[in-house]
């Protein structure tokens, strides 16, 4: 058996074709979704994601604009811009690039976020909606998977989905959005004993550890879907996952690969809820 490959960039071009005709009805009423993207410092690979974001917001007709403030920003000033950017209606959404300098204390900064316009969906006004279900922004890769899963129809409900990582932006809210779909939620992490004994029973295994191609077929159950969210740099410049993907396409039934699996997703689904933002959470 070799698994289906989902790609996540087939799926995000279709979705962008969609956004545009959103965007185009809403700039027909006169409201032109806006998103402002903060990054602090010049990580090469947080400058790449952003332009990245840029381009795609481009591309369905979001317009955005980008804060570049030096690695040096005291804290003060980092909570300074983001008020003055809650309080300018023509802003829709704010996204801060992480990782921020270790000097700077992550958690001040997403709490400064005006939960509405937190299209990161990193709030905890936002993640508190996500867990008890209600209509808000979900965080942008966990939205990526469930969509990449519904997109080919794989059923969630009542499967045992096995979550490995437990990062606040990636393994607990993806692991919150499949027990909302109704499945079996487990998580693993570093600290826990024998991985395999839970690999070997998910339906659906979603890998988030940050460990470059640790799962192969030796931890996947026969017909599993895999998703693979890491993303490795190798020597030679290429990315490659946290899974094997030659090696575990042979028992899945599905596999994301890397690249062009849930990376491209995560910009997609930002701009998904840089629209929400603009119609209002409620969604007028
Ligand atoms: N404020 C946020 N910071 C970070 C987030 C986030 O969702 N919000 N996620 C990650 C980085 N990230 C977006 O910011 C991101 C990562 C990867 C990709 C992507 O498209 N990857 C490509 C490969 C790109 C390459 O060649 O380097 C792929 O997988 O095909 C997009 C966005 C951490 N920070």
């Amino acid at each position: 058996m070799s698994a289906e490959v989902i790609n996540g960039k087939e799926l995000s071009y279709a979705l962008k074709q969609e956004m545009k005709e959103d965007v185009k009805l809403l700039k027909d009423k006169g409201l032109t979704p806006h998103l402002t993207v903060i990054i602090v410092g010049d990580n090469p690979a947080s400058k790449s994601y952003v332009r990245g974001k840029q381009k795609a917001s481009d591309e369905v007709g979001i317009s955005s604009d980008l804060i570049e403030l030096p690695a040096s920003t005291s804290e003060e000033k980092l909570l300074q811009t983001i008020e003055e950017l809650n309080n300018d209606p023509s802003v829709h959404g704010i996204l801060v690039q992480l990782p921020l300098p270790d000097h700077i204390r992550e958690e001040n900064v997403i709490v400064s976020i005006d939960p509405s316009k937190d299209v990161d969906g990193f709030h905890p006004v936002n993640i508190g909606r996500m867990m008890t279900g209600e209509d808000t922004f979900l965080p942008c890769t966990p939205y990526g998977i469930i969509t990449m899963l519904k997109s080919k129809n794989i059923e969630i409900a009542g499967k045992h989905a096995v979550v490995l990582g437990r990062s606040n932006i990636v393994g607990k809210p993806v692991g919150q959005l499949l027990l909302n779909e109704n499945a079996t939620v487990t998580y693993c992490h570093s600290r826990t004993t024998d991985l395999k004994s839970f690999t070997k029973q998910a339906d659906i295994l979603i890998v988030a550890l940050g460990r470059t191609e640790m799962i192969d077929e030796t931890y996947i159950k026969e017909g599993a879907v895999i998703v693979d969210v890491g993303i490795n740099r190798l020597d030679d410049g290429s990315l490659t996952g946290d899974v094997n993907f030659d090696r575990a396409k042979e028992t899945a039934s599905y596999i994301t690969p890397v690249p062009r699996g849930v990376g491209p997703m995560t910009i997609t689904m930002l701009l998904k809820n840089t629209i929400k933002a603009a119609r209002g959470l409620s969604g007028k």
